[in-house]
């Protein structure tokens, strides 16, 4: 098939590749031009395993471009991938969202399938259509279809291959979408959950929210595990053997970061308000992460007795690791705070950098090595596998201090003792 894809970022791209090594011939349209004019030399503006490989494997049958109408004569399916941020009251801004619909409405001459991966909030995908409608498009000319994404980044690519599942809503008189999905989606080995526009919606904000209160409950887990000399990994570790409630994302550290999670909460606490529905639970979640942070700088306040002036090393910069995308990083959070008192931050990240904004809080170097030199204390921030294998026998002879805080609990505990140095981490005994 000949399929369109509007917006080159982590979802567009991932898609972009994926649906090519699929067979189709994929038109993947962005506004920013310098992305495109990089796209086009063969350069991924994005660090995302196995995306620019599986790009270059299929670049026969991709096209990068700024000019949607030519594209979207050629198709029949149109994919929306654009951003859709958070607003300062938690409302999501669609700005970006209107602005591809305004550009389709203009190249609307033939039947397309509109199909929506933006996480958009309960309500979009009808007024969406309602807004081609009011533009006087005849809703002959198009079927708009929910399908929101699931992949996280890092692995992205491998998670848009082994999806557990395929969420696809439909307007109410759509006997024709799910078709259409199946075939584009032909090589994928999992199920079609198909419900209506608001059911899958609803369906991507509440695994979102399902997955960030895992992460809060573990971290509030943690703090009660640290009074009673209790290891939250071997709590963790008890918890999540039950199958009912299953051993992935209990995982305690600083908090959830990302471009999802902490805007999808937010969206989800607007949509129930504005419908006067309370949502106690959501709530506790984004406040045990906002809190996260705090008591692991009371815990290097407390080992190193003053903070100001002190020169203390940060891993990580990325939200998460195997990703240079720097969302809503817990890391960035902490290197701020920690600017904020007056520390000397020195840090490292494979492959994130400080925005420009930030870049005078730290020293940001280009070795893990150079980056702890003289240092007071190590923080882990970002659970990057370098980081989880360090020469601990050179971070101890480098190091001014003796402290390594894991804000990750990712570095084995009794290798950094041995080596003398003073572990603590999330939770832990
Ligand atoms: N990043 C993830 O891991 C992930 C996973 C699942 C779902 N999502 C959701 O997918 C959506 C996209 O997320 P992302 O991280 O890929 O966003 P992104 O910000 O990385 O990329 C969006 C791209 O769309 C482009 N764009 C905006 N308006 C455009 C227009 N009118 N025409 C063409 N291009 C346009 C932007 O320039 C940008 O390059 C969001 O709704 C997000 O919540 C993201
Ligand atoms: O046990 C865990 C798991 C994750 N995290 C943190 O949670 C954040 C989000 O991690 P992850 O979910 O792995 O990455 P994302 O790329 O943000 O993916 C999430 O957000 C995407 C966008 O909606 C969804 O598609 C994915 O399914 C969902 O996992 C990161 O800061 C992680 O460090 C923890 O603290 N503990």
């Amino acid at each position: 098939m000949e399929i369109c894809i509007i917006g080159a970022g982590y979802v567009g791209l991932t898609t972009t590749a994926v649906l090519a090594e699929f067979g189709h011939t994929v038109y993947c349209i962005e506004v920013n031009e310098k992305k495109i004019n990089d796209l086009k030399r063969g350069k991924v503006p994005i660090y995302e395993p196995q995306l620019e490989e599986l790009l270059q494997k299929n670049k026969e049958k991709i096209s990068f471009t700024t000019d949607i109408g030519e594209s979207i004569n050629k198709c029949s399916v149109i994919f929306v991938t654009v951003g859709t941020p958070s607003r300062e009251d938690g409302s999501t801004d669609l700005t970006y969202l209107y602005s591809a619909f305004d550009e389709i409405s203009l190249w609307l001459t033939e039947f397309k399938t509109i199909i929506i991966k933006s996480t958009v909030p309960p309500g979009t995908n009808k007024s969406m259509s309602e807004y081609l409608a009011e533009k006087g498009i005849s809703v002959s000319l198009f079927n708009i279809v929910s399908n929101p994404e699931f992949l996280k980044e890092g692995s992205a690519i491998y998670d848009m291959f082994h999806p557990d599942k395929t969420v696809i809503g439909l307007g109410n008189d759509d006997k024709v979408s799910e078709a259409i999905l199946r075939k584009i989606y032909h090589r994928l080995d999992a199920p079609f959950i198909v419900t209506n526009w608001n059911g899958a919606e609803m369906i991507k904000y509440a695994s979102n929210a399902f997955l960030a209160t895992k992460i809060s409950f573990i971290n509030e887990i943690a703090r009660v595990c640290e009074e009673y000399d209790a290891d939250v990994m071997e709590v963790a570790n008890g918890l999540g053997t039950d199958p009912r409630i299953g051993a992935l994302f209990l995982q305690a550290g600083i908090g959830y970061g990302g471009s999802c999670f902490p805007k999808d909460l937010q969206s989800l606490n607007y949509s129930a308000s504005v419908k006067s529905v309370h949502t106690p639970i959501l709530e506790a979640v984004q406040l045990i992460n906002r809190t996260q942070i705090d008591s692991y700088i009371k815990k290097l306040g407390e080992h190193l007795s003053l903070l100001k002036g002190k020169k203390i090393t940060v891993l990580g910069v990325a939200f998460k690791p195997l990703t240079d995308d720097i969302r809503h990083s817990p890391a960035i959070d902490l290197i701020t705070r920690l600017h904020t008192l007056g520390v000397d931050v020195h840090v490292f990240d494979p492959k994130a950098h400080l925005p420009l904004d930030k870049r005078h809080f730290a020293t940001q170097h280009k070795t893990l090595k150079s980056s702890y030199l003289d240092s007071e204390a190590i923080v882990i921030a970002t659970d990057w596998p370098e980081f989880r294998r360090m020469d601990w026998k050179h971070v101890k002879a480098s190091l001014k201090g003796i402290l390594i805080l894991d804000g990750r609990n990712c570095v084995d505990k009794n290798v950094v003792e041995q080596h003398g140095l003073v572990y603590k981490g999330v939770g832990r005994r």
